[in-house]
């Protein structure tokens, strides 16, 4: 069985407050993307985790698809499989890629052995392995609160514009982005923000990881400020960087960015 789990950005990402247990209240949209790695589990005589495409890094063994199925092994009887995953979404980009491999896993899991698991107790076990990850296993449009892992339903179509990613060779790391990050209320209410049109967000819908991002990385900012210039109606980071989406009325090209960056086009 294969499954291509997708990545997603954030609009907007108000970072709210710290919670006890060290983790940050926030307020965030989750959008899925069409940028996909493949995952493909058969039955074999022992478990094991071979992936190819873009590195991953870190050891195997904490590879969040051996993670999931560990989880799920601990409650129901799984034989032992091999998994394999392409790997294509940037790593370290604020595009949930590690988080919907393990989301995926669960939901594959459960088709495949006959789990008989609802959307809620695979979101529940989902909570376990990520924050972002329990959005990817109904992976609609929503307003996410809490640690990014409870939902709020949410209307949003925004296929009529032309969405361009674009991935800086830079890896961000969550933790740090949090670790450099001050809480506080936010201005606006993002739900109701996000129902103007697009090119009403500028400036308004926003993103609390761009100040400390940017300070460290300067030539992310730049690339938002070119994406601008190239006529973008709105250009955000997303999650904890380093890409940087941006939405276009029309298809467009871009060479001077593609000739330092990494661009995937309509996603
Ligand atoms: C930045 C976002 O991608 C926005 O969607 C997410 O908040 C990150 O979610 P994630 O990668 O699934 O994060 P986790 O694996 O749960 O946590 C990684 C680290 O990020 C920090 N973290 C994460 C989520 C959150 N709400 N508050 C935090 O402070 C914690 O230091 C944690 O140790
Ligand atoms: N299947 C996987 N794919 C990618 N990274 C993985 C995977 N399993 C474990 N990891 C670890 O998770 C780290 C973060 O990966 P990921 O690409 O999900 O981060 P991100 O793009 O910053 O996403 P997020 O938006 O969740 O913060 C990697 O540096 C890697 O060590």
């Amino acid at each position: 069985m294969i499954v291509f789990p997708n990545a997603k950005i954030n609009i907007g990402l108000n970072i709210v407050e710290k919670r006890e247990d060290g983790f940050h209240n926030i307020e965030t949209i989750f959008y899925p993307i069409k940028i996909n790695d493949a995952l493909e589990v058969i039955e074999s005589e022992q478990t094991q985790f071979f992936s190819e495409g873009k590195q991953i890094p870190g050891n195997v063994e904490d590879n969040i698809c051996l993670k999931a199925y560990h989880l799920l092994k601990h409650d129901f009887k799984l034989p032992p499989v091999h998994i394999h995953l392409l790997k294509n979404i940037p790593i370290g980009a604020g595009l949930g890629g590690g988080s919907s491999d393990g989301a995926y896993l669960i939901k594959l899991l459960n088709s495949k052995f006959n789990l008989q698991l609802c959307s809620e107790k695979m979101e529940s076990y989902a909570r376990k392995l990520g924050s972002d990850c329990a959005f990817f296993i109904e992976n609609n449009p929503v307003f996410a609160v809490g640690k990014g892992d409870q939902f709020i339903d949410l209307e949003l179509d925004l296929s009529k514009y032309f969405l361009v990613l674009v991935k800086p060779s830079i890896h961000v790391s969550t933790a740090d982005a949090y670790g450099g990050c001050k809480p506080h209320k936010p201005l606006y209410s993002l739900q109701m923000l996000v129902r103007n049109p697009v090119s009403e967000w500028k400036n308004l819908i926003v993103n609390d990881f761009e100040d400390s991002v940017f300070t460290k990385y300067p030539e992310i900012k730049i690339l938002k400020e070119s994406l601008y210039e190239s006529g973008a109606l709105y250009v955000s980071m997303s999650g904890s960087g380093s890409s940087v989406y941006a939405f276009f009325s029309h298809q467009v090209n871009l060479p001077l960015i593609e000739a330092n960056h990494q661009v995937f086009y309509n996603v």
